[in-house]
């Protein structure tokens, strides 16, 4: 994401940030205690430490002329920014949005997409038959893809298993467990009042696993999707205004990453413990799905 967002590979800022964020997200389950030795208040700190990063990278980048600068994330909001010759009627995000952005979205895409691939790793490392299919899927694929560097947005086009199997960790796993909502009126559904005010939880994983919309939901069957899903029974990126604006490239990231696993390695999983960690924002798993990986012969 770091890269992404503002061309940040390698090195110690990277290793300070990775942990500061780490905080920040231990903080926003915490307790609001502002004490030293509190979750909270580390978090707060952590915080402002990223802040500063940012600031100091965006004066940086001012320094050196705009434009000559890598065309990333944060390049495009500054120059939004900071073009004068723009209309004065276009809204520009101030100094602290672009800061709050970045960091929305180092946390909102970072631990989301990896747990989403760890489960996947695990889903498939434990249901040979689902990864056979992929496979007759995947080396066709791979026929084309070996003779570029890059896997391109064709190539994902032409993976619909893949994508099925993408689907089905993202359900059985429910990375963003639940979702809150504030009622702006009263209304009823299904017979329950729910008052103005009220603060609301979306329970993802039990829309994930209700009988009635999947049949065997504990059953990891990316073949399930064939037909169309039912409407709101599928919510692993939200719904509706706030649905996650990284969907599209957090599919992408998942199908590259599959293809270039299946194609190139066979993996073991070594530990199918699936008890999540208690204390995480995303439902990441506890022992981080420790495998044997062996790359694949392909003489
Ligand atoms: C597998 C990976 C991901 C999952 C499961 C996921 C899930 C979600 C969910 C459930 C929401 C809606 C929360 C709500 O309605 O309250 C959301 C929102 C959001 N996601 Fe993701 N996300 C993923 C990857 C990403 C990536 C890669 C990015 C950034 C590039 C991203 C950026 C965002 C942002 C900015 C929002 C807030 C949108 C808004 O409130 O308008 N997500 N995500």
């Amino acid at each position: 994401m770091c890269k992404m967002l503002m061309s940040i590979e390698d090195g110690q800022e990277l290793v300070i940030l990775q942990q500061d964020i780490a905080h920040v997200c231990e903080a926003m389950l915490a307790f609001p205690l502002r004490f030293p030795w509190t979750r909270f208040y580390k978090g707060l700190k952590a915080r402002k430490r990223i802040m500063s990063t940012l600031e100091k990278i965006m004066a940086e980048r001012r320094r050196c002329s705009l434009p000559n600068n890598q065309q990333d994330f944060l390049q495009h909001l500054m120059i939004g920014n900071d073009d004068k010759s723009c209309s004065e009627q276009v809204s520009r995000l101030t100094d602290s949005e672009i800061k709050d952005n970045i960091l929305t979205m180092i946390i909102a895409g970072q631990d989301t997409t990896a747990s989403a691939i760890t489960w996947m790793v695990k889903f498939l490392g434990e249901n040979q038959n689902v990864l056979d299919r992929l496979y007759a899927e995947q080396f066709h694929i791979a026929d084309k893809t070996s003779k570029r560097p890059f896997v391109n947005l064709e190539d994902l086009n032409e993976m619909p298993y893949a994508s099925k199997v993408v689907k089905e960790s993202l359900r059985l796993a429910s990375i963003v467990p639940w979702f809150p909502r504030l009622s702006l009126d009263e209304c009823e559904i299904e017979g329950f009042k729910i008052m103005k005010g009220w603060n609301i939880n979306i329970d993802a994983k039990s829309i994930h696993l209700d009988p009635i919309l999947y049949e065997e939901p504990n059953t990891f069957n990316p073949s399930r999707f064939d037909d169309d899903s039912k409407p709101y029974s599928f919510v692993a990126f939200g719904m509706g205004g706030r649905t996650c604006l990284g969907m599209n490239m957090a599919r992408a990231m998942m199908l590259v990453f599959l293809h270039r696993l299946v194609t190139t390695y066979k993996w073991k999983v070594i530990d199918s413990d699936s008890s999540i960690e208690k204390w995480a924002l995303f439902s990441r798993l506890r022992t981080g799905c420790p495998i044997h990986v062996t790359r694949m012969n392909t003489n």
